[in-house]
């Protein structure tokens, strides 16, 4: 980055949060839940009244998807009221907000791959709760980027490729659904291509992202095993054989053309970003 830019990540300690620490560039301030709790609207104001930052990177979130069904309330706290603190503030102070939303917030009924204009049809409380925080954003403040993104992985945090190496070790196969459909992302693509939006113009507005290819969630639990050269059988199995307290959309096939044409980014290969992770972790 440069000395023009003096930036503030929010939940630095999440998947995505801990992407940008590991940049570590001198243009970040990192704040935790511990340091600076999003729902505090007051402590947002105070932090930003007292600072002179040009951007809010976004990271702070619950993505409990199950849980969320019976913490609506925290949820849409994090999620939605918090989002329109952090949308206030920064339309106060004349700071950019960057903003990380989910593909869940489409959860469309047919198996067309999905652009930023399709309808929203949130199922579930936290899918619910990520649209909401991005309407608020909507309204208040028109210098945003909103980015959607899908199946976030990391060497950090809990994910599913960290779900899928340990029940691998405890187990000689697994049940994966294999008819919800979309891409997995690498939670440090996801830093790249914010900081590359971020560094290309004022292009406000809200763009889908995640890695290149469309598979299932059995295909990406084979493909984690196969790079790791682990013998465990991946059955495939139906959402209908696998139920869950919230429902996930069977079809995340989202359209990133509007980024990539607009920004002029590239996109990474699932597989290509799953063999970075799982050397991240060997390290
Ligand atoms: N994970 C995924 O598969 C996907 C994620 N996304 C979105 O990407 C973004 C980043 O996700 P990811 O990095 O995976 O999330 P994580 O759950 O890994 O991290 C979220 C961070 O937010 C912190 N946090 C929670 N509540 C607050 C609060 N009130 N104030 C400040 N910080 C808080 C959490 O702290 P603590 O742990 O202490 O609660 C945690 O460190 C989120 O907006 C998410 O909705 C989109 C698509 C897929
Ligand atoms: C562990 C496991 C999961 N599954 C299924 C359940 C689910 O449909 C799918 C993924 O499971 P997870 O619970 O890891 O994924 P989930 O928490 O639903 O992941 C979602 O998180 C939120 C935050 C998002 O925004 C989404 O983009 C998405 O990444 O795999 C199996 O079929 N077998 C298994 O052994």
């Amino acid at each position: 980055m440069n000395n023009n830019y003096n930036i503030l990540i929010t939940g630095c300690e999440g998947q995505v949060g801990k992407e940008f620490q590991k940049i570590g560039d001198s243009d970040f301030t990192f704040v935790s839940r511990e340091t600076l709790d999003i729902t505090d609207s007051d402590a947002v104001q105070a932090f930003l009244r007292n600072s002179n930052f040009t951007h809010i990177i976004n990271c702070a979130a619950y993505t409990a998807v199950d849980k969320a069904e019976t913490e609506k309330d925290l949820c849409f706290q994090v999620n939605a009221e918090a989002v329109k603190n952090l949308a206030l503030a920064c339309e106060k102070y004349n700071v950019v907000l960057v903003h990380i939303s989910s593909d869940y917030v489409y959860h469309p009924n047919n198996d067309l791959p999905i652009d930023e204009a399709s309808t929203c049809h949130p199922k579930g409380v936290y899918a619910e709760s990520k649209l909401a925080g991005e309407n608020h954003i909507r309204q208040i403040i028109k210098r945003h980027i909103i980015l959607r993104t899908s199946w976030v992985y990391s060497s950090f945090g809990n994910n599913f490729v960290k779900t899928m190496l340990r029940l691998g070790k405890e187990k000689d196969s697994l049940n994966v659904v294999n008819d919800q459909i979309g891409s997995p992302t690498y939670a440090a693509d996801i830093a790249s291509v914010i900081l590359e939006m971020i560094q290309n113009g004022e292009k406000w507005g809200t763009y889908n992202f995640s890695n290149l290819g469309f598979i299932s969630w059995a295909e990406f639990a084979k493909e984690i095993f196969k790079q790791r050269k682990l013998e465990v059988i991946v059955n495939e199995i139906p959402t209908s054989d696998y139920p869950t307290p919230a429902s996930r959309p069977l079809n995340s096939r989202l359209i990133k053309s509007k980024i990539t044409d607009k920004f002029n980014v590239e996109l990474s290969y699932w597989k290509t970003s799953l063999k970075k992770c799982l050397k991240e972790l060997d390290n």
